[in-house]
């Protein structure tokens, strides 16, 4: 039988769907005319830049162009009428321009965490504004928030960064708290920023939306863009943040290292902690990349030691099957498990965020305890590595590099093109501009009732923590 017999040609193949129900809603992002009706536009300087091709089809990206949030439909054409649709503008350079680039003085700043690539991000802006735009006032403001109105600035030019995404951390600092609204947009006004980019994460971005909206109220003509930055990789809407790839990579040689330790004894357990305040992305994507965790425990996934079902009598099974066990625990496990004075339960840091105990050195001496108890006389052996700094005061990789780039330049185009109170960032694999507000307020929490976290429960057969009575 030919093949064309046994395929039909593929037109028959094809069914279509008309989806003349769905309702999609555009997310409407703040413009600098917004207050100032009155701004000039000129001709995106990129049209006389010849490393590129302007004139081709599809270059520039126009105000309708759009990126849809979700992807995934019921193609009995069952659409939720309830919920709306959401789309985002679509990110990348406009024909017009709101900034003439000889007058924008642009200030960079980082806060909170460290991250991989943040160093990229900024040498990235800087070199994206000055090749692609002509802007040639770049200044980089020093420790965080509390840098815009107490620190020196830092004049930035494409040779002095010109390293700089080889480097770890952020080259202009970085800290928490200092957050004092006045003070910033006060020192915003007096040095003349016009465009003001801040990479931060969740406290960050709850801080930038404020600053937006004072610089809204005195009516100046400055724009203010977030790049979104966070190792845990919990902030909402986005696909992932940069630095989290990075970050999974170099926690593998970490749980690597407490198998081999744990396989080298007799009833040996290797005991990883790994970042993640609110949320497990980084333990749970670290644990299904390296095959060799046989309990993972996360925030969203509350845990207990004793008793049926708890994980004292899931190691005990582990060890006596395997000879060894090997559990990442992600920082913010357990908190609620883990005994503290009341002084200790309000402590926080200087950004208001909890400070948490130390899930990992609590575990390490009840896993002892437990076994001192039950097991005395029986060799074991709990190897504890905590790389908790080591895995985001890396360099990037090369792929979250590119991510960074590619942030950096959204960035600035969506600014050029009068955006402002906005974040950019990788919906779907494509990056949109999103209202500053939304991400501010997104969470990303891993889902444990989804396919990801049966994966992990399936390859570790690890309990549940269900069991009640
Ligand atoms: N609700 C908020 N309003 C204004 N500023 C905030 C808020 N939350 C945090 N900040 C400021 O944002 C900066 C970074 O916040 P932090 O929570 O430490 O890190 P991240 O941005 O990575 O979540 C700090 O300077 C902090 O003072
Ligand atoms: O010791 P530091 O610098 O406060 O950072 C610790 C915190 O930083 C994080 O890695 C990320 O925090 P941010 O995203 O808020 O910067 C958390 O996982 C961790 O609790
Ligand atoms: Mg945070």
């Amino acid at each position: 039988m030919s093949s064309s017999a046994m395929n039909p040609p593929i037109q028959d193949q094809l069914q279509t769907l008309t989806i003349s129900p769905l309702t999609v809603t555009l997310k409407r992002l703040p413009h600098i005319t917004d207050d100032l009706p009155n701004l000039q536009t000129q001709t995106n300087p990129l049209q006389s830049n010849s490393f590129y091709h302007p004139c081709d089809d599809g270059f520039y990206i126009s105000h309708s162009d759009v990126i849809l949030r979700q992807i995934v439909f019921d193609f009995s054409g069952n659409f939720p009428s309830s919920s709306p649709h959401l789309a985002y503008h679509r990110a990348g350079p406009r024909k017009e321009i709101f900034f003439d680039p000889k007058q924008v003085c642009a200030a960079i700043v980082t806060c909170g965490g460290l991250c991989p690539g943040l160093n990229t991000v900024i040498r990235e802006l800087v070199v994206g504004l000055w090749e692609l735009y002509g802007v040639r006032e770049i200044f980089g403001i020093k420790a965080g928030y509390r840098g815009f109105y107490s620190g020196d600035l830092i004049r930035l030019d494409p040779k002095l960064v010109h390293n700089w995404h080889k480097r770890g951390g952020t080259v202009l600092e970085t800290s928490r708290g200092g957050f004092d609204l006045q003070k910033i947009v006060d020192a915003i006004q007096n040095r003349r920023f016009n465009q003001v980019y801040i990479i931060g994460g969740d406290g960050t971005l709850r801080g930038a939306v404020k600053i937006f909206n004072e610089i809204q109220r005195r009516k100046l003509n400055v724009a203010v863009v977030g790049i979104p930055k966070t190792v845990d990789n919990d902030v909402g809407i986005i696909d992932r943040s940069f630095g989290f790839q990075t970050a999974v990579e170099m926690a593998q040689e970490a749980i690597s290292a407490a198998h081999v330790e744990a396989e080298s004894a007799p009833n040996g357990i290797g005991l990883v902690k790994l970042m993640g305040r609110h949320s497990g992305h980084i333990a749970l994507d670290a644990t299904l990349s390296s095959c060799d965790v046989d309990c993972c425990l996360i925030p969203e996934n509350k845990f207990y030691l004793e008793g049926k079902g708890g994980l004292f009598e899931f190691l005990g099974i582990r060890l006596k099957e395997h000879g060894h066990a090997v559990v990442v625990v992600a920082e913010g496990a357990g908190q609620d498990i883990i005994p503290r004075s009341d002084s200790e339960k309000q402590k926080t840091d200087e950004s208001g965020n909890p400070v948490f105990l130390d899930v990992g050195v609590w575990l390490n001496s009840e896993l002892k305890r437990w076994w001192e108890r039950d097991h005395k006389g029986e060799l074991f052996t709990v190897k504890y590595i905590d790389p908790t700094y080591m895995i985001r005061a890396v360099t990037a990789n090369a792929t979250d590099n590119l991510y960074c780039t590619l942030l950096a330049h959204s960035a600035i185009h969506g600014i050029m093109a009068g955006y402002t109170g906005f974040v950019t960032g990788p919906i779907n694999g494509n990056y949109a501009y999103i209202p500053m507000e939304d991400v501010a307020q997104a969470k990303s929490p891993v889902g444990t009732k989804d396919h990801k976290w049966a994966w992990v429960r399936s390859i570790t057969a690890q309990p549940d923590f269900q069991f009640t009575t």
